[in-house]
């Protein structure tokens, strides 16, 4: 592993986002035979973000393509709502904004209480000290590297520093095995730098579905990464 404090292995979740919506089975499918670790599913209303995509209609029948934990990153205004709907559509990472719900800590108490594992994500300019009191209620913070809504984006640089720095609040609260993840602009030209900071859970649009062959993109970035896989 490149990174000499990060106890976890790579994880890389294809964005669906970039799919090709009219044949979302086969994409799903595709990758999943092509190495994918879990599928990354934006849920977007229209309201928190300025895009619309999809909810649990269209996640549920998904499990029809693909045995791959599902992860649903919640671009909404009212999260809560959706709790139930997306444990039943057979989600098993829920990622909420930490930016939509003052009551944070109830948020990921109903996500537990419904089975799934609880994600918090941060817009770029949101600061890492709103995890302070609930880093170690979660399983995963994911790092947002570009400002939510769409694929196809720039990756801001200062999300290096904010990586750093979440790794070195997880050491202060002891909360080493909550994974950190990155998302927006992860390609293989920057995949290696954002795993030696410290992400382990890589989301990647873009980059898996614009070329012809999901196998030898994933791939691809997995070398870059320079990080075994088990
Ligand atoms: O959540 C989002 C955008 O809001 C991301 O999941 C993007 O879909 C990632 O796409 P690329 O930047 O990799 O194209």
């Amino acid at each position: 592993m490149s990174s000499n404090h990060n106890p976890h292995f790579l994880s890389i979740a294809p964005s669906v986002l970039s799919a090709d919506f009219s044949r979302l089975g086969e994409e799903v499918r595709d990758v999943t035979e092509g190495g994918a670790d879990l599928l990354h599913l934006d849920v977007m209303d229209g309201h928190f973000v300025p895009n619309l995509t999809f909810g649990p209609p269209v996640i549920a029948p998904l499990r029809k393509w693909s045995n791959l934990p599902m992860e649903a990153h919640l671009m909404v205004s009212n999260p809560s709502s959706l709790v139930e709907p997306m444990a039943k559509a057979g989600v098993n990472r829920l990622i909420v904004h930490a930016e939509t719900d003052p009551h944070l800590h109830r948020l990921i108490e109903s996500i537990r209480g419904k089975g799934m594992s609880v994600g918090i994500a941060l817009n770029p300019s949101t600061p890492l000290m709103v995890l302070e009191e609930v880093l170690g209620l979660i399983d995963l913070v994911l790092i947002m590297t570009v400002n939510p809504g769409f694929g196809g984006q720039s990756f801001i640089e200062g999300s290096i520093s904010k990586i750093r720095r979440l790794m070195s609040m997880k050491e202060r609260l002891g909360c080493a095995n909550v994974r950190i993840e990155v998302d927006g602009g992860i390609s293989t030209k920057n995949v290696g730098q954002v795993v030696s900071v410290g992400a382990d859970t890589i989301v990647a649009g873009t980059a898996i579905f614009s070329g012809a062959s999901r196998r030898e993109a994933i791939s691809a970035l997995r070398s870059a990464a320079g990080v075994m896989l088990v």
